[in-house]
């Protein structure tokens, strides 16, 4: 099987570089994108071959719309022709398949995709959901490919996708500055850099490993930690002040709303 990446940028990499640790041949990857310097990163990191902007889409039987949603109207545009029978998977946040369908002539066979930066190291999870035009072919396909980087869940309804965005697509970068902020405290407790860095990681790690493998939910694992007017119930009772439990719901409904907006704006084009 091949594949071709448009737009090689951060979401495509962490792509490619899953698909190529899972033994995924990189001559079968092609990555078409503008900047010479991230080409010359593709190649010397994976092996993958590069194409510039002005070359010809190379054969594969999927392609990848990997640019950002400000940039696929453009793009789509210019390369209808070349995209028209094949199976494309776009990944932009927002956009919606009706208007991807216009801007690329009606000819090619869709399916969405949200996808997450873990897969770079085939811990990711994508939302996907196929496309009218697309088969059941057409799905196994583009899920051997996303299952190459990680989970894969298969939602009955397009909007559910930009829910998918709001948890897993941008959720990495919630989980990050959460990490982030348990090693900022740690240093103005007192502890040095690295420590605290090692000691917020490898709670995270641990803990993940925790839920993962219990069959206890969350909220009975937190209950686990919080003794009776213990250390761990001051903290929560501080964040429960603070609302940070509402605060995260409504950053991942402000998420949505943007992935809606998104679509808004950039879809009359
Ligand atoms: N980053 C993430 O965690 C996730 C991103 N996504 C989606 O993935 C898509 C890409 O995001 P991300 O990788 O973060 O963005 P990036 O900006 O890192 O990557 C997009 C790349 O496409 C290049 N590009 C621009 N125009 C063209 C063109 N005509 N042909 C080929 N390539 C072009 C850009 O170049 P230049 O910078 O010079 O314009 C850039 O290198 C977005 O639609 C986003 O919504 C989905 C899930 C998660
Ligand atoms: O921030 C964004 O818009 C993209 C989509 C999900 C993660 N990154």
């Amino acid at each position: 099987m091949k594949i071709a990446f448009i737009g090689g940028g951060n979401m495509a990499t962490a792509m490619i570089g899953g698909l190529v640790q899972q033994g995924f041949s990189a001559q079968a990857v092609y990555v078409v994108e503008p900047a010479a310097d991230k080409r010359a990163q593709l190649q010397a990191e994976f092996g993958v071959q590069t194409v510039a902007l002005e070359d010809a889409l190379p054969e594969s039987d999927v392609v990848v719309l990997a640019v950002k949603p400000q940039q696929l109207a453009e793009v789509a545009r210019a390369r209808a022709a070349e995209l028209a029978g094949r199976l494309v998977i776009s990944i932009a946040a927002g956009i919606r398949m009706a208007d991807l369908d216009r801007w690329l002539g009606g000819a090619a066979r869709l399916v969405r995709v949200m996808p997450n930066t873990p897969a770079l190291v085939r811990a990711g999870i994508s939302g996907a959901w196929l496309g009218p035009k697309a088969s059941e072919a057409d799905k196994a396909m583009a899920d051997r490919i996303l299952q190459s980087t990680g989970q894969v869940v298969w939602v009955a309804e397009e909007d559910q996708i930009d829910a998918v965005t709001a948890i897993s697509g941008s959720g990495p970068a919630y989980v990050f500055y959460f990490m982030e902020s348990l090693t900022q405290a740690g240093e103005q407790l007192g502890l040095d850099a690295a420590t605290a860095r090692q000691l917020a990681y490898a709670t995270f790690d641990g803990a993940i490993k925790l839920a993962l493998g219990s069959t206890d939910d969350a909220a009975t694992l937190r209950a686990k930690v919080t003794s009776k007017g213990g250390t761990t119930a001051a903290a929560l009772n501080r964040m429960a002040e603070l609302g940070v439990q509402a605060a995260i719901q409504a950053g991942a409904a402000a998420a949505q709303a943007r992935a809606v907006e998104l679509a808004d704006e950039l879809g009359q084009g």
